[in-house]
């Protein structure tokens, strides 16, 4: 038996705090508020440390850079990797920059990359990388996963956040581009044989497809 929604909310709710606060992460919102850009929560932020550690990953590639929430959090998880982190906002890589130093991170453990995804990452070596953390608008996340795919390793994990787009991807009568865009990248990846996915409702919807 399936149960009620405000239970399940509860139990997203409940599942998101599981870490609980981190004044890295606290920070980095403060940080996006300021700038008027979206960052990870809590619960992304714990998910990504746990898959960065599974993977023991050397080399990681991050699109969306951000405040750095995200890199923070990946690099956290796997101490023996080097980020290779694109941006095409130059405020948001110096954000980004101020709070992996406030991590404590060396600065010879990042690229931080200012430009188009759409420049940059084709000319990064195929199957260079560990990870791939896809973070940026839903309409060009289904281009930098393909992409995505060609960096990953054997047993590579690509990530795509937001890919429930809030709670708009679930909802049938829902149809802006963007949340069409990502209900295609779904059944894409889905069908693409060269990985296995999950999707999991962690913060706004984290899509995992790992590189069989
Ligand atoms: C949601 S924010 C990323 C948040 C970040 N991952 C964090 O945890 O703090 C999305 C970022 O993608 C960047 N962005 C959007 N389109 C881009 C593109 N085509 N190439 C590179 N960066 C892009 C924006 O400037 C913005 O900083």
């Amino acid at each position: 038996m399936s149960s009620a929604p405000t239970a399940k909310h509860a139990s997203w709710a409940y599942a998101e705090q599981h870490s609980g606060q981190d004044p890295v992460f606290e920070a980095a919102r403060l940080r996006a508020a300021e700038l008027g850009v979206n960052t990870i929560g809590e619960g992304t932020a714990s998910a990504l440390i746990a898959l960065a550690a599974a993977s023991r990953a050397h080399s990681i590639v991050e699109v969306g850079t951000g405040v750095g929430a995200s890199s923070a959090a990946l690099l956290r998880g796997a101490p023996e990797a080097v980020l290779t982190t694109i941006d095409v906002d130059p405020d948001h890589s110096a954000a980004a920059r101020d709070l992996l130093r406030q991590e404590g991170i060396s600065p010879s453990r990042t690229r931080l990359i200012t430009g188009r995804a759409e420049q940059v990452l084709p000319r990064l070596k195929t199957q260079g990388y560990d990870m791939v953390f896809v973070d940026t608008d839903p309409a060009s996340a289904a281009e930098f996963a393909y992409e995505a795919v060609r960096l990953l390793r054997t047993g590579g994990m690509l990530l795509i956040n937001d890919a429930l787009h809030g709670d708009r991807v679930p909802r049938p009568a829902v149809r802006d581009a963007g949340t069409h865009a990502l209900r295609t990248l779904e059944r894409a990846l889905l069908e693409d044989e060269r990985v296995t996915t999950a999707l999991f409702g962690t913060g706004t919807g984290l899509l995992l497809a790992v590189r069989t």
